[in-house]
């Protein structure tokens, strides 16, 4: 159920290139070719397409998705139960506002920018003897293209700088070495979080070079990570389950983010709990740089492979089950024969009555960044996760994955606990004015 964003008005559509004689068989059996589907496979594939007929050829086009807008403005900010679009980045930031005032400063800020970046608009006309005010990366005209800007906070921004210390989040605290990791510091944590998410990686380096612009005695960037998934074009308009690096598709159990009751359960904090009252409507963040070690993956037999999940690695149902969405029934397998005690998804999610409340919502995404110093490839994935409770969330799910069969595999480097802002409820508020003002 993947709730597509509001498109702002239809786009003239670029024509694809003419077709040649050299073009296969019967148009039905190309244009099933050039949409990659299988015979009678992706009615959905198949509306998110424009085909038009020129000549005697059918020719597909890719919708114009530039235009794709997700509100700004909400209890809860944009980019958390948002379905993911096709490309993030994560970038954690040392503040450098020196007090309170300063600080506000940076959170207006930051709201002003999100706001714009989020809706698009006019770049500012420019002064030719001064720099431009905008990248230019966009062109003249920003265009919204599905962009959300999530803000978050580090433990270390309650420090003794800006008074906060009483009003930190109850469990936030900086991330700690679990036994697998080998965590590299320039990595890892700091003051404030930003995760910006798109249709294109163009979109979130321009919304992030205009968020540097901007901040330049408030914020320095001290680490960054990009992420990738197909774009939902290609993968049904977000209802097919996209595959990581390891080749298994990921995110078939996730919980259901269009959920709202579920959400209010499991992923935002709410006036019931024992966190201080300004975090209310907003969730833990987890943040986890996992690298995959995908050489020896790739020469590991396909059976160890789909045990170490406990997933069919081609359809991604749950084993000795038929199809993905399968629930596996753990009870009715208290051996493990059909899946080992120590599959991934089996400690993940043991599926009991009292394992209900760690159920966490993952929005990760595939990374690749060149390669390590000893020649591997660095890939892996970008493990994003939210979570009412941090505790009860990650911290226990991650300590029962300790030790599991896929450590093999995957090295932790980096990362952070945060905690995303509430939303900005109306014009003229801005994030973390609860904060501030607690
Ligand atoms: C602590 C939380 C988790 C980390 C870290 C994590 C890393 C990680 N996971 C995969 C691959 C898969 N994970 C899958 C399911 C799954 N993973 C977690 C938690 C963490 N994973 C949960 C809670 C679940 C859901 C379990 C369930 O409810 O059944 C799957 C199966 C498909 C799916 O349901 O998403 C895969 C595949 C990798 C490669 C990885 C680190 C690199
Ligand atoms: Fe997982």
């Amino acid at each position: 159920m993947d709730k597509r964003p509001e498109s702002l008005e239809p786009q003239a559509q670029p024509a694809s290139p003419a077709s040649t004689a050299a073009d296969a068989p019967t148009n039905a059996s190309r244009r099933r070719l050039l949409l990659g589907l299988g015979v009678g496979g992706g009615a959905a594939a198949l509306g998110a397409l424009v085909a038009t007929t020129v000549g005697a050829n059918v020719q597909p086009k890719w919708p114009d998705t530039t235009s794709e807008r997700q509100p700004f403005f909400g209890n809860h900010q944009a980019g958390i139960v948002t379905p993911q679009p096709a490309a993030a980045l994560v970038v954690a930031f040392d503040v450098l506002a020196k007090d309170k005032a300063a600080l506000e400063r940076l959170f207006r800020l930051l709201t002003a920018r999100a706001d714009f970046l989020t809706k698009g608009g006019r770049a500012p006309e420019d002064d030719p003897r001064m720099p431009p005010m905008d990248s230019g990366v966009l062109g003249p005209n920003i265009y919204p293209d599905n962009l959300t800007m999530t803000v978050s906070v580090g433990a270390s921004i309650f420090d003794q700088r800006f008074g906060l210390a009483e009003h930190k989040p109850k469990h936030l605290g900086e991330m700690p070495q679990f036994p697998n990791d080998q965590l590299d510091a320039d990595l890892c944590h700091g003051d404030l979080l930003l995760q910006i998410c798109s249709n294109t990686a163009e979109t979130n380096i321009h919304a992030l070079r205009d968020i540097v612009k901007h901040t330049p005695d408030l914020l320095s960037v001290r680490w960054k990570m990009d992420g990738f998934l197909p774009p939902h074009t290609l993968r049904k308009m977000g209802t097919e389950t996209v595959r990581n690096l390891l080749g298994f598709k990921d995110g078939s159990a996730n919980i259901d983010a269009q959920n709202d009751q579920l959400m209010n359960q499991l992923v935002w904090v709410s006036d019931q709990s024992a966190e201080p009252s300004w975090t209310v409507g907003g969730s833990y963040q987890v943040v986890r740089v996992v690298r995959n070690l995908v050489e020896q993956w790739d020469r590991t037999p396909l059976r160890e492979q789909e045990n170490i999940i406990g997933r069919d690695k081609a359809n991604g149902a749950p084993l000795g089950h038929k199809n993905e969405h399968d629930v596996p029934d753990f009870a009715d397998d208290p051996h493990g024969k059909k899946i080992p005690m120590d599959a991934h998804i089996r400690l993940a999610n043991p599926r009991t009555e009292a394992t209900k409340e760690n159920l966490i919502l993952r929005r990760g995404y595939n990374y690749s960044r060149g390669i390590t110093k000893s020649g591997q490839f660095d890939m892996g994935l970008l493990f994003v996760a939210y979570q009412a409770d941090l505790m009860k969330g990650f911290v226990t799910v991650q300590t029962r994955l300790n030790g599991e069969p896929l450590e093999e595999y995957i090295k932790p480097i980096g990362g952070g606990y945060f905690f995303a802002l509430p939303g900005v409820s109306k014009d003229g508020d801005f994030l973390g004015q609860g904060l501030l003002t607690a």
